[in-house]
């Protein structure tokens, strides 16, 4: 089939790769020149697992192009996928300008009728937008005769697993339109996806809305599971239970299950923080208040801090003269993604505090250069105490501590007597709960965890 895709971020690149490699001939289109052009000489701008092997093999064959011309993708797609971004806006809700400008480009330039679907996470209602846009273009090109089918088919990639996600989904959600346009927009989705949907069936059919829905309810459900884990964390802190033992005493009732139970140091990324920000935002708009949306929110704006006080509570409100070694910088492993990352609040606190802070990710480091840069703006000088350190164990050396914040597999099994002659004194804050607090204790290491107990060495 010949597709196009638009936007070129980590949905639209992923989806356009996936696709290719699964034999159809996809155009991607961006509007943004350095990433079109990074792509067409062989790079790729984001990192994700697999990815780059995938995109030299289909650009290789001819089955996998990238663009800036907007005439020549709208020409070339019977099916035009929307994959551009959908950014919070001033009060919470989805910014749809990328959305509706991508709606309109179709509009101006489409010659037969196509199947436009939306990938974008977008609020209930988008669909009948989208189409709106489209046809006011058509008409003014004098083009009514013209029509584009709407199909919602939400993304539910995770980053650092984005190919395999895509390649081995849980479920594909296909939302279409009612009537004889829906039938035919499903005939050609469940063609497309049929290599996807061979050993059992993964497409569940439903109307535009719902699917939209289904999307914003997803992401609410596992931000609420983080969330409500971090909440009980802090207090078996207080109780001193050990929320491991009871991570996994609930999730072996398949009721509850053990995915999205760790508590950890708040959820980050570019996905939960907005999405649950835009459907408590629609919920308020049509008079309701979702109200255990509100606190999902304020328990992991609040989650991000509890490293630092765990910190303060041991070496006090002032840190200036200490030093701290931080371990891993993306909002999770394997993605170089620093969008709303836990690391960026602790480190910016930390550097307020007066501390010297040298951190280290094992491919983040570009990216948090960025972060840091935007986020240290309004703290002239601090920069300077911020050190990025080449490898995880020069981030040690002269430290008073080490605060883990992403939990990089590489992390997980460090040489303990090289940790402990790196640092000033053998003191770890983990955001991640990698290691036994039992084991700390007897390699004597002062350990401090998420909803476990502190245990000091003998
Ligand atoms: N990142 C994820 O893990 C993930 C997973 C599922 C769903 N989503 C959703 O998918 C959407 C895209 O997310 P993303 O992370 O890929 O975003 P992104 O910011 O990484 O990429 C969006 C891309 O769209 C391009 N773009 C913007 N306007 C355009 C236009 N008019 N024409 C062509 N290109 C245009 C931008 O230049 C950018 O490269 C969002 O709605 C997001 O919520 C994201
Ligand atoms: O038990 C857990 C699981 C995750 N997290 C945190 O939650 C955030 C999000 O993690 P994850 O969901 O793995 O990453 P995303 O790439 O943001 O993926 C989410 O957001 C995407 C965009 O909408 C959806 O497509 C995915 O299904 C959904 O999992 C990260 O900060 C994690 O550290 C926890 O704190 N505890």
């Amino acid at each position: 089939m010949n597709i196009t895709v638009i936007g070129t971020g980590y949905v639209g690149l992923v989806t356009g790769a996936c696709l290719a490699e699964l034999g159809n001939k996809v155009f991607c289109l961006d509007v943004d020149r350095n990433k079109i052009e990074i792509l067409n000489s062989g790079g790729v701008p984001i990192y994700e697992p697999g990815l780059k092997e995938i995109i030299a093999r289909n650009r290789a064959s001819g089955r996998l192009i990238f663009s800036t011309d907007v005439a020549a993708s709208v020409a070339h797609g019977e099916v035009q996928f929307i994959a551009v971004g959908t950014p919070p806006d001033e009060d919470g809700s989805a910014d749809l300008q990328y959305v509706v400008a991508a709606a309109r480009n179709i509009g101006r330039h489409m010659e037969r009728n196509c199947i436009v679907v939306d990938k974008s996470t977008v609020p209930v209602g988008t669909g009948e937008k989208v189409k709106a846009a489209i046809r006011a273009e058509l008409e003014a090109r004098g083009r009514g005769e013209l029509d584009a089918m709407i199909v919602s088919n939400p993304e539910f990639l995770k980053e650092g697993a984005a190919v395999e996600d895509f390649m081995r989904p849980d479920r594909i959600v296909i939302g279409v339109e009612e009537g004889a346009a829906g039938a035919e927009a499903r005939e050609v989705m469940r063609e497309l996806y049929a290599p996807l949907n061979r050993n059992h069936e993964r497409i569940l059919y439903m109307d535009v809305k719902s699917a939209e829905f289904t999307k914003y309810a997803a992401n609410a459900m596992l931000a609420t599971r983080i969330s409500f884990m971090n909440e009980l964390a802090n207090l078996a802190d207080r109780l001193g239970v050990d929320i491991e033992h009871v991570r996994k005493g609930i999730g072996s009732d398949p009721r509850i299950g053990f995915s999205f139970l760790y508590a950890g140091t708040g959820y980050g990324g570019s996905c939960f923080p907005k999405d649950v920000q835009a459907l408590a935002r629609t919920a308020s708009e049509h008079g309701q208040e979702l109200e255990i949306l509100g606190s999902v929110e304020s328990v992991n704006d609040k989650q991000k801090q509890v490293l630092l006080k765990k910190i303060v509570a041991r070496l006090g409100e002032d840190l200036s003269g200490k030093t701290f070694a931080v371990w891993g910088l993306a909002f999770k492993p394997n993605t170089d993604d620093m969008r709303a990352a836990p690391s960026r609040v602790i480190v910016r606190e930390l550097l307020q505090r007066g501390a010297k802070v040298q951190v280290y990710d094992p491919v983040a480091m570009e990216e948090a250069r960025h972060a840091f840069a935007l986020d240290l703006a309004d703290l002239p000088g601090k920069e300077a105490d911020l050190h990025y350190a080449g490898g995880a164990m020069e981030a040690l050396e002269g430290a008073d501590a080490v605060v883990i914040v992403t939990e990089w597999k590489s992390f997980k099994s460090p040489d303990f007597a090289a940790v402990k002659a790196a640092l000033k004194e053998p003191l770890v804050f983990d955001g991640r709960n990698l290691f036994e607090p039992v084991t700390m204790a007897r390699l004597g290491v002062e350990y401090h965890a998420i909803g476990r107990p502190s245990k000091r060495p003998k």
